[in-house]
């Protein structure tokens, strides 16, 4: 957004937790974007998950590299049209480790390489209930990245869904990346703020990709 009476400043939320506002420029935005509506379309595109409980998520997803299910990873859309899963893009893997670098200050060692995304997408209502991303077996950190509508996504602690947490508002562009101590903490997205994504941008709702090393092996 511009026009801002401050400016918004990189912060540390929890130790090893770093939002970077406004990391991804307008033109990398629309270029993830594009991407974004590639991956969504089928086979084993853009599905609704459901969970064991009988739950609904209210944000729809679509994998690449390694499709997630409630609860692990598969390489088909075990849950979905069953096909096999996208391609991660060595151009995404390659962003994360930029990701890495410029939240940290240090790379990511060589051995670890991004190959998980999750993008999610949340119309207006859409909300992520708080959780870990705990599928995992690489302790590389997550890599947040926002387009569209703002949001308010809380981030807690490593213990329980409840406090002590904080509440941060991304917005399309932004960076959050959570490794080491904050790796496994419980995160959310209690509400999506409808009709703020950058009018140039061309969408409505808002997408969230997250890179994930698996540590799962080939
Ligand atoms: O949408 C977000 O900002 C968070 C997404 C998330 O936590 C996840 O995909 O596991
Ligand atoms: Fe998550």
């Amino acid at each position: 957004m511009t026009g801002e009476l401050f400016p918004r400043e990189r912060a540390e939320i929890a130790p090893g937790a770093v939002h970077l506002p406004d990391w991804i420029g307008p033109r990398r935005q629309g270029e993830l974007l594009a991407a974004c509506r590639e991956w969504a379309r089928p086979p084993a595109g853009l599905r609704t998950v459901h969970t064991p409980g009988g739950g609904t998520m209210t944000a729809r997803q679509v994998c690449l590299g390694l499709h997630w299910y409630p609860y692990g990873y598969a390489r088909t859309a075990v849950d979905g049209d069953g096909a096999p899963v996208k391609p991660m893009p060595g151009w995404l893997a390659a962003l994360g480790r930029e990701a890495v670098l410029a939240a940290y200050g240090t790379p990511l060692p060589p051995a670890e390489e991004y190959d998980i995304a999750l993008v999610n997408f949340y119309a207006g209502d859409s909300r992520m209930g708080m959780h870990r991303d705990a599928e995992e077996r690489s302790g590389a950190p997550v890599v947040s990245l926002s387009l569209g509508d703002s949001c308010l996504f809380r981030f807690g602690n490593t213990v329980s869904r409840g406090r002590p947490f904080r509440d941060v508002e991304l917005r399309s562009g932004d960076l959050f990346v959570f490794g080491g101590p904050a790796r496994r903490a419980f995160h959310g997205v209690p509400k999506v703020l409808p009709g703020t994504a950058p009018p140039g941008l061309g969408l409505t709702g808002r997408l969230n990709i997250t890179l994930r090393v698996g540590g799962l092996g080939s």
